[in-house]
C-alpha cells in the first residue's frame, strides 16, 4: 500500500517506525492516560504524539512494551491496531472504561471481556456480521490471572460496543431511540455486563491480522443502578484497571517465554 506519511518510514498516523514499539502495545483510549501507563515501564520514552494517537516505549520484565492511545471508537482503533501491527505488535491489552449494565457490575469494578457485541460500524469492514467478536483466551486469561492476583472486584463476560455514547445514555432523545432501547434491553437480558466502543472493532481487526488482543475495564457507573435506585457514584480512577492490563502483560511475558503456544485455543 502507498504510504501517506510525509516520512516515509513513519506510519500515516501514529508516526512510529517499524521496530520502535514492543510486540505487547496497551491501548488506553484516552491520550492522557498514555503517560500514566507508561509510568509502569522501566525508562519510558515518547516516541510520537500525533492526532488522538500518543506513543510511548519502555521495558518490562526485560522485554519491550508499548503504550499507544486510540482514540475514542472503531475508526481510530481500526487504524491504530493495523499500524502497530506494520510497526511489528502482535499481542495487544486495551485498558478502557465502560459503563455497567446489570446490577452485580458496580462503580469501581473491572470488567473483563470475554467476547464484544458488534453494534458498531468499524468491525463490518473487516468481517461479515456473523464472524463473532473475540478476545484471545491467552490474553484474557492472563487479565484474569491478574485481577485475581491483585485481589480485585471483577467480572468477566461480554460488553457492548457501540458508535454513539449519548446513544447509549440517552436513547430517547434519538430519532432511532426505539431501536437503540429495544436492542439496550436484550443485551441485557443476555447478560452483557458492560458498554463500551473500542472492543469489537479491535478483536475483529486482530482476527483478520491472526494476532492476539484481550480487554478490561475500569466501570465508571451504571445506568442501570441508577434506574434501580441503587448507589451509582462515578469513578474516574483508572489506576487498577492500568495495573490489571500491566500485569497481564508481565504474565504473558512470561508464558511466552517458557514457550506457551500462540493463540492455542
Ligand atoms: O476510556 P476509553 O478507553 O476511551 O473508553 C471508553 O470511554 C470513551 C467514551 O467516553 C470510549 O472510548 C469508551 O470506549
Ligand atoms: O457509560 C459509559 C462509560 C464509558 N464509556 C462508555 O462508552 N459508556
Amino acid at each position: 500500500m502507498k504510504n501517506y506519511s510525509e516520512d516515509a518510514e513513519r506510519q500515516y498516523h501514529i508516526q512510529v517506525s517499524k521496530g520502535e514499539v514492543g510486540r505487547y502495545v496497551i491501548l488506553p483510549g484516552d491520550p492522557k492516560r498514555c503517560v500514566k501507563i507508561a509510568q509502569y515501564l522501566e525508562n519510558p520514552v515518547l516516541i510520537a504524539d500525533n492526532r488522538e494517537y500518543v506513543t510511548y516505549t519502555g521495558m518490562l520484565d526485560g522485554e519491550k512494551v508499548s503504550v499507544t492511545s486510540t482514540g475514542i471508537g472503531g475508526p481510530s482503533a481500526a487504524i491504530a491496531m493495523e499500524e502497530l501491527y506494520h510497526c511489528g505488535a502482535d499481542t495487544f491489552v486495551r485498558i478502557g472504561t465502560c459503563g455497567g449494565m446489570q446490577p452485580q457490575v458496580k462503580s469501581g469494578d473491572i470488567v473483563i471481556a470475554t467476547g464484544a457485541i458488534r453494534m458498531e460500524g468499524t468491525s463490518r469492514e473487516f468481517a461479515p456480521i456473523e464472524f463473532p467478536a473475540v478476545p484471545d483466551l491467552e490474553v484474557t486469561n492472563a487479565l484474569l490471572q491478574a485481577a485475581k492476583k491483585k485481589g480485585l472486584s471483577f467480572h468477566t463476560g461480554v460488553v457492548q460496543s457501540k458508535d454513539s455514547f449519548y446513544g447509549q445514555h440517552e436513547p430517547e432523545t434519538k430519532p432511532v431511540g426505539y431501536e437503540l432501547m429495544q436492542k439496550w434491553e436484550a443485551w441485557k437480558r443476555l447478560g452483557c455486563l458492560a458498554s463500551e466502543m473500542e472492543s469489537a472493532a479491535l478483536f475483529t481487526v486482530a482476527s483478520y491480522l491472526h494476532v492476539r488482543a484481550g480487554a478490561c475495564f475500569l466501570v465508571i457507573a451504571n445506568q442501570e443502578r441508577e434506574k434501580l435506585g441503587m448507589e451509582n457514584p462515578v469513578v474516574h480512577d483508572t489506576d487498577l484497571a492500568i495495573q490489571t492490563a500491566v500485569e497481564a502483560i508481565r504474565e504473558m511475558i512470561q508464558k511466552d517465554r517458557e514457550g506457551g503456544e500462540k493463540n492455542a485455543f
